[in-house]
């Protein structure tokens, strides 16, 4: 499915965070949001997913307007991966990745072999079936995330939106991650996911972002390809950091580096 949007305003009430806010991601396309704290991207992928009403402007699935979609269509649709919360639930981990299939079935029918199978085959696939039974209260923050991002896949969405998905994943399984983000894409055989996640680090967008959307000031300030839009320049008028982006390995991929940061501390602390 494509996404996009056009000329979106989105905000709370009558404070609007962002506003002229255009572009398109196509299905297969991996789409990484870059941005300040406070910027807006939290915000905008409530727009898109329908849980805000946009202030302006328009969201699209296939060229069709998403204003008059019901929840259960736009649930089929799209799946969501909020930012990592605890949350009140009292599930287990399996109990909460079977929530991704209500969409499926009606919301009081109980859940079909189908169901199960697909939350089984999500928690096997992001590596946590030892969570499958553990209380979602008694399970740490980054294994939270991991059984949210498994609630996603078992919805089998077409649209897939992650808010800093690996904020509180250990290194293993930010790079876990990234790499299934990076194949859902892909698609297996069959039309790829179309996918949109929100990050604090430049070097994702290098790994697996086919476009990059930079979200300051309320506006879309860049967009285009990562090596495009994540430059020196950039990084320094959008976060006032001196950072080098250079190539590293043998493929040759960007990473930021900050300039002078050790120096800076060890002449701080003599
Ligand atoms: N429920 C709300 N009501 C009113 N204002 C809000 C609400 N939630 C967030 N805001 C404000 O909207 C602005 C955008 O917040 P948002 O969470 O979208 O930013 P973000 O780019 O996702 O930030 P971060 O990178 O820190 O997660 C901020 O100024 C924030 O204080």
């Amino acid at each position: 499915m494509r996404l996009s949007v056009e000329d979106l305003a989105f905000g709370y009430g009558e404070r609007v965070v962002g506003a002229g806010v255009g572009f398109a991601v196509a299905a297969g396309e991996v789409l990484c949001l870059l941005g300040p704290n406070g910027g807006g991207k939290t915000t905008l992928f409530k727009t898109l997913l329908g849980l805000l009403p946009p202030r302006g402007g328009r969201v699209r699935v296939d060229g069709e307007d998403t204003a008059g979609w019901s929840p259960r269509r736009r649930a089929l649709a799209f799946g969501y991966v909020p930012q990592a919360g605890a949350g009140q639930f009292p599930f287990t981990g399996r109990g909460m990745v079977l929530m991704g299939r209500t969409a499926h079935r009606g919301a009081f029918s109980a859940p079909a072999a189908s169901d199960h199978a697909a939350a089984e085959a999500a928690l096997e696939r992001l590596g946590i079936a030892h969570l499958a039974e553990r209380d979602w209260l008694r399970i740490s923050g980054g294994e939270r995330q991991m059984a949210l991002i498994a609630r996603a896949l078992a919805q089998a969405p077409r649209v897939l939106v992650l808010d800093e998905p690996t904020a509180s994943l250990d290194f293993g399984n930010q790079v876990r991650v990234l790499e299934q983000v990076r194949r859902l894409a892909d698609g297996a055989g069959g039309e790829g996911l179309t996918v949109v996640f929100s990050t604090h680090h430049p070097e994702q967008a290098f790994a697996i972002a086919d476009r990059v959307a930079l979200l300051h000031g309320g506006r879309l300030a860049r967009f285009g390809t990562p090596e495009a839009v994540i430059t020196a320049p950039m990084m320094r008028e959008v976060y006032g950091t001196e950072v080098e982006v250079v190539p590293v390995g043998a493929d040759g991929m960007r990473v930021c580096l900050p300039v002078g940061l050790r120096r800076a501390v060890r002449a701080q602390v003599r």
